[in-house]
């Protein structure tokens, strides 16, 4: 049953850009994917292949990659006659038509898109779910996991307007018993949120972020974290619901020598005429974290230092016992990763897919991660789609949690919406993932 069509075209994601949109034909059908798209990327990342002609879309198009996929992907895909249950196979063709590193020549974007369709059919083809074709593909053990979601609940840093340095603040229900009862928690204390936020700070500070959190215009984590603190409390979930941090410092980094080393972090950075006397070091910005973890309950930081500054990131694993995320550092790369491992930076992977371009190479990241014995989060982009492949893919890898925004706008609802569909199809099949986490591949 072999591939019959690729076809891609340029659709719209969440923030109105160009994105690509890949159809893959086969005997069971149409199998699509559209591919995701950040705004704080990591300087390490696969190469979003954008248009040169500034002319249309700001720059932002996406013809050279959907013209890749339609010129030389799909027909080369299409020739070499391979199942699109052999995952490996597609996604090897792929990297071997590309040849580049970080996927310069065809664009990773159009890799990807072609990667997450190929995996739709694949499922179809032996008449599968796609989450138990992944877990297929990888380390498989009964019974599947549902993930901790992550919600983005306050959106800060490049993902909105307001002062707020740090990106992201996500409340975690790791405390109650299954995934439906995570979800009804998080729109619960979301919906107060969001009210307290106007109460507090004016009607528009209940406009949302990239993500659909809230985005007041407050100055210091710690008013994040009280706002947030206080909802959780009012919702009555207190101890049930914890609280994690994207900090994103890679984009308020400032003054680095060319190691990457020895920079400052700005915390007023979205402000032009911000003060360099005031800008901290990474050791004060530790201190920051370690008192911010003594007094709200929070379970996870992520990017606490910027993508270069390596030893800020080892410094801070060994004087905290919580998860530790790399995101802008490890990009998804099995190379960065191996580096982290080595130098024991973080202890756990954020999982973007268009990070590195293929399934393949995803699983990878992921299985290489628990190799070392690190958490797993499966992440969405800011610029976001209709597309759930990542709610499969976090069931799939047993990876235990997924960030994928508030529990608020279509394009972030829609992995939720499909982590629902997914418990309720899998019933006793399936535990929540809850305390445990960061160990679900271990259970
Ligand atoms: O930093 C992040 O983790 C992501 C997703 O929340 O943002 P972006 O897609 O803009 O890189
Ligand atoms: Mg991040």
């Amino acid at each position: 049953m072999p591939i019959l069509k690729v076809h891609a075209r340029s659709v719209y994601d969440s923030r109105g850009n160009p994105t690509v949109e890949v159809d893959v034909f086969t005997n069971t059908g149409l199998h699509r994917a559209i591919v995701p798209s950040g705004a704080s990327t990591g300087i390490h990342e696969a190469l979003e292949l954008r248009d040169k002609d500034k002319s249309k879309w700001g720059g932002k198009g996406v013809l050279t990659a959907v013209k890749n996929v339609n010129e030389t992907i799909g027909p080369e895909l299409v020739k070499s006659g391979i199942e699109p249950n052999d995952q490996r196979a597609v996604d090897a063709l792929l990297l071997s038509l590309d040849g580049t590193p970080n996927k310069s020549k065809l664009g990773a974007n159009a890799l990807l898109g072609v990667s997450l369709a190929v995996a739709k059919a694949g499922a179809a083809a032996v008449g599968i779910p796609l989450y138990a074709h992944i877990a297929g593909l990888t380390f498989s053990k009964k019974p599947f996991v549902l993930p901790v979601p992550f919600f983005n609940v306050i959106n800060g840093g490049s993902h909105a307007g307001g002062a707020l340095a740090f990106q992201e603040f996500m409340i975690a229900p790791t405390g109650v018993e299954t995934f439906s009862e995570a979800l009804r928690a998080g729109a619960e204390i979301y919906q107060i949120l969001k009210s307290l936020t106007k109460k507090k700070y004016g009607l528009s500070a209940g406009n949302v972020g990239d993500e659909g959190g809230v985005a007041p215009d407050i100055g210091t984590p710690e008013e994040a974290l009280d706002l947030i603190t206080e909802s959780i409390d009012k919702a009555g979930y207190t101890g049930k619901v914890k609280i994690a941090m994207d900090v994103a410092s890679s984009e308020f980094y400032k003054e680095a020598d060319d190691s990457g080393e020895n920079g400052k972090y700005d915390l007023d950075f979205k402000n032009p005429d911000s003060d360099p006397s005031k800008w901290i070091t990474s050791q004060q910005l530790a201190d920051k974290y370690v008192e911010l973890i003594g007094k709200y309950p929070i379970v996870s930081i992520e990017d606490p230092f910027a993508e270069d500054n390596w030893s800020a990131w080892s410094e801070l694993v060994k004087r905290v016992d919580i998860q530790i995320v790399g995101d802008d550092l490890t990009v998804t790369n099995p190379l960065r990763i191996k580096t982290a491992i080595d130098q024991k930076s973080c202890n756990a992977l954020l999982l973007k897919v268009n990070q590195i371009g293929t399934l393949t190479e995803s699983i990878q990241a992921a299985e290489d991660s628990f190799g070392d014995g690190w958490g797993v989060m499966v992440s969405h982009r800011s610029g976001e789609t209709e597309d759930v492949t990542i709610s499969d893919l976090v069931v799939g890898l047993r990876a235990g949690q997924i960030k994928t925004g508030a529990p608020c706008r279509s394009e972030r609802v829609a992995k939720l919406n499909q982590l629902l569909r997914i418990e309720e199809e899998l019933g006793s099949q399936a535990i929540y993932a809850g305390e445990n986490f960061r160990k679900t591949r271990f259970l």
